[in-house]
């Protein structure tokens, strides 16, 4: 009788990048990554196959969200094309999720690999993973369960704050696959750091793919190690990989994950957050569309190299200071480095014509900073209309402030401005325990 896979809870924080927007897209440059207390979680379990399950099926819900449950056939591709998934059409409906599709047909890929004495799909059991996310991942939020809300509407409706839920996703699901196939202490062992690297790399890989883009892979890092001083990866890492099922594709996979040619750097003791300091997160309920942000500043900076580069490693310069203010928790001079940060990110902006910091983050910035106990904020990652990040004293009088402000200011200026409940935090991926889904698994 084949033995159960383990039920596995594995959770991934979510990200802020509080300085190195669009630098860190160059090996040259860092960024000052954070993780943050909102978190993606998976949990995974035997289906028993009956009725209505296929031998090779695996199910992932949401159940936060309305209509979002995805189900998945899955066999072995020809020519070592590894684990192929393909959709199953449930009723008329099929809304596809690329993050979850893609995920699935690398790390079984890679799982199937590593099983690769039996070879057969039949390692690969059916399963069902849940997808629980933190509730500060989406602004039109319902009643709250505790840790994690329901939602009135499907996934695709839902407001995002941008705090990295596709990456935080993609690595609590591989992490959830790995730990659920791979038994602990053989093959995979989160807790070690050759299965956080495994994880990463894997983690990377899906996501990049998902994504269709080869971002500076900030988000990942956040999601498995945490809070870290960021250099990304070489490009050229990821581009061999052919598509899921293609000839060749799960050993060209297996080669990357394992491969040494992964030059990316997570300094973990590089960065830190000084006692009594939090950071935390302001939603404007708006959001920004990064790609198109990203493209305009990158050609603006193929335009001017000189003059660009002077101020990348100005801005730089500025960035490493503050994350050095951060390390030795030199608290007095966070207002004068966050400032020094902004005026160079709005040069930038400036300069390539995309409002990096827009006037109203700018108004909203300044007067937040004037806040008693509040030393400063940025707009983080591509800047936009994102959430802001503000560094500010950890104790309840700064947070009643900081609320009581941003009501005023909304009301003022006809806008919807909160403070989040998420804080920064230094962990990464870790494995929860299953009495914290009580209700929902
Ligand atoms: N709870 C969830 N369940 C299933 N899929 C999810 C969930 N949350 C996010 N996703 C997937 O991630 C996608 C959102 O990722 P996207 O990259 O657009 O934004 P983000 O990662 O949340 O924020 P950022 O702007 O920081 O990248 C959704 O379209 C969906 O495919
Ligand atoms: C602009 C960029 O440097 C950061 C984007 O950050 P965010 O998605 O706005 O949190 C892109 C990247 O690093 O992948």
């Amino acid at each position: 009788m084949p033995t159960q896979n383990p039920t596995v809870a594995i959770s991934a924080p979510g990200k802020v990048l509080l300085a190195g927007g669009y630098l860190v897209l160059d090996r040259q440059y860092t960024g000052l990554v954070f993780g943050l207390s909102a978190r993606i979680n998976v949990i995974s379990g035997e289906i028993h196959t009956g009725p209505g399950v296929q031998l090779n099926e695996i199910v992932v819900d949401s159940p936060q969200f309305q209509d979002a449950q995805w189900r998945y056939g899955y066999h072995l591709a020809p020519e070592d094309g590894g684990i192929k998934v393909t959709q199953l059409q449930v009723g008329t409906k099929l809304n596809a999720n690329p993050f979850v599709e893609t995920t699935l047909s690398y790390a079984l890929t890679y799982i199937n690999s590593k099983t690769a004495g039996l070879n057969s799909p039949t390692t690969i059991r059916p399963a069902r993973l849940i997808i629980l996310a933190d509730d500060d991942y989406y602004s039109n939020r319902g009643e709250p369960q505790g840790r994690f809300a329901k939602f009135p509407v499907a996934l695709g409706e839902a407001h995002k704050t941008g705090l990295g839920s596709s990456a935080a996703l993609v690595t609590s699901l591989t992490a959830s696959l790995l730990a659920h196939y791979l038994p602990r202490g053989e093959l995979f062992d989160l807790a070690s750091d050759s299965g956080k690297r495994t994880l990463h790399n894997l983690a990377q890989a899906a996501h990049c793919a998902a994504q269709g883009k080869v971002g500076s892979g900030f988000d990942v890092a956040a999601a498995v190690f945490g809070s870290c001083l960021y250099r990304r990866f070489s490009p050229q890492v990821l581009s061999a990989v052919p598509e899921p099922g293609a000839p060749g594709f799960s050993s060209k996979l297996v080669e990357v994950v394992d491969g040494a040619a992964w030059d990316v750097e997570f300094g973990k003791d590089a960065l830190g957050m000084p006692a009594g300091v939090a950071l935390r997160m302001c939603d404007v309920d708006c959001g920004s569309q990064t790609v198109g942000m990203v493209k305009k500043v990158l050609s603006w900076r193929a335009s001017d190299e000189e003059s660009s580069k002077k101020l990348w490693d100005d801005l730089q310069s500025r960035n490493v200071g503050l994350g050095e203010a951060l390390r030795s928790g030199k608290t007095e001079e966070l207002p004068e480095r966050l400032r020094g940060v902004r005026e160079l990110v709005r040069e930038m902006g400036q300069l390539s014509d995309m409002p990096i910091e827009p006037q109203s983050q700018t108004e909203l910035l300044d007067a937040l900073s004037a806040v008693e106990g509040v030393y400063g904020g940025v707009v983080p990652g591509a800047g936009g209309f994102d959430a802001l990040a503000i560094l500010m004293k950890d104790d309840a009088e700064t947070k009643q402030r900081v609320e009581e402000f941003l009501v005023k200011w909304s009301q003022e200026k006809d806008a919807k401005v909160k403070l989040l409940k998420v804080k920064g935090e230094m962990e990464g991926a870790r494995r929860e325990n299953l009495e914290i889904y009580e209700g929902w698994i």
